[in-house]
């Protein structure tokens, strides 16, 4: 976390950038930047379930799932999902895009999470997102790793087992009318809630959702670097929850050298 007075909003393109200046200009990998992310995400994801159920839970009965796209939002879940394993708990993944088919820093992710004896489910179809999600119902945290600032909707609604997540974490929170179990858990997104554009915060199929629209529904997201320019439109705050920032391992003067080179300057998103 910036110990910076007044925080700046980023626009999709300024994330980008950032990220960009740091591996091409500063020659920091993007497996670093994404390891800084994800370990930082973990302690914000630990500090919630001490926060939320202080007497109930310790390391070894804390169910986690974390539900894992297959761009580097997906990449981040890999790192909180090892990092929740180095101290002592045992989250699941649930991999909408098998680890097999994953690219770039999210295959290096997902196959360290996997060599460090990590569990993978994989569902990669709608129906066994279906079949799964019901796990998600005992989870005390849900995280949500399924898309970031990689989503915009300009691309439209969600697809396949994607849109099956979402809908499936929307469920969770929905007022509960057959008398099933009620969720007690809390939801976690990672940088963006899945399913909003991290520019206008409008989400995927407009308002009404419909079954390929509509976005994760978070109690606490974690954003990387500074929050999102749609973060401060009115309605947003209905998905994101609490907002946490989380540093990537650049100090902020780095950021600010970073946004000075996009017009605008580091301000030009706020
Ligand atoms: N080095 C970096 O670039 C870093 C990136 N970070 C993370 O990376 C994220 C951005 O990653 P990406 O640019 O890979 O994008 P995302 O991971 O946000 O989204 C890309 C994924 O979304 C899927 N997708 C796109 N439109 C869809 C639709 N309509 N329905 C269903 N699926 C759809 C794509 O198939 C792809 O798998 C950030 O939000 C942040 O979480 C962090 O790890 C920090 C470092
Ligand atoms: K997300």
């Amino acid at each position: 976390m910036y110990d910076n007075d007044s925080p700046i909003r980023l626009t999709r393109q300024q994330s980008r950038a950032v990220d960009r200046y740091a591996i091409e200009e500063l020659g920091i990998p993007g497996v670093v930047l994404m390891e800084n992310a994800g370990i930082n995400a973990a302690g914000a994801v630990f500090d919630l379930l001490r926060d939320a159920f202080e007497f109930e839970v310790d390391e070894e009965n804390a169910r986690i799932a974390i539900v894992c796209g297959g761009g580097n939002n997906g990449g981040d879940g890999y790192v909180v999902a090892r990092q929740l394993k180095c101290w002592g708990m045992s989250p699941v993944v649930y991999a909408v895009k098998p680890v097999g088919e994953l690219t770039g820093d999210a295959k290096v992710m997902a196959d360290a999470w996997v060599s460090v004896g990590g569990s993978v489910v994989e569902a990669s179809e709608e129906a066994a997102v279906e079949r799964v999600s019901g796990e998600w119902q005992v989870a005390h945290v849900v995280v949500d790793a399924l898309l970031g600032t990689g989503y915009g909707v300009e691309k439209g609604g969600l697809r396949g087992a994607t849109a099956a997540a979402v809908r499936a974490m929307a469920g969770l929170v929905e007022e509960d009318s057959d008398g099933g179990a009620e969720f007690r858990g809390r939801i976690v997104s990672l940088d963006v809630p899945s399913g909003m554009d991290a520019d206008t915060g409008e989400v995927a199929g407009g308002t009404g959702g419909g079954a390929s629209g509509g976005a994760v529904r978070a109690d606490q997201t974690i954003t990387f670097v500074a929050e999102k320019v749609g973060f401060g439109v009115a309605g947003a705050e209905k998905w994101l929850g609490r907002v946490v920032t989380a540093d990537i391992g650049l100090p902020w003067d780095v950021v600010e050298a970073a946004l000075a080179g996009l017009e605008g300057g580091p301000g030009g998103g706020a």
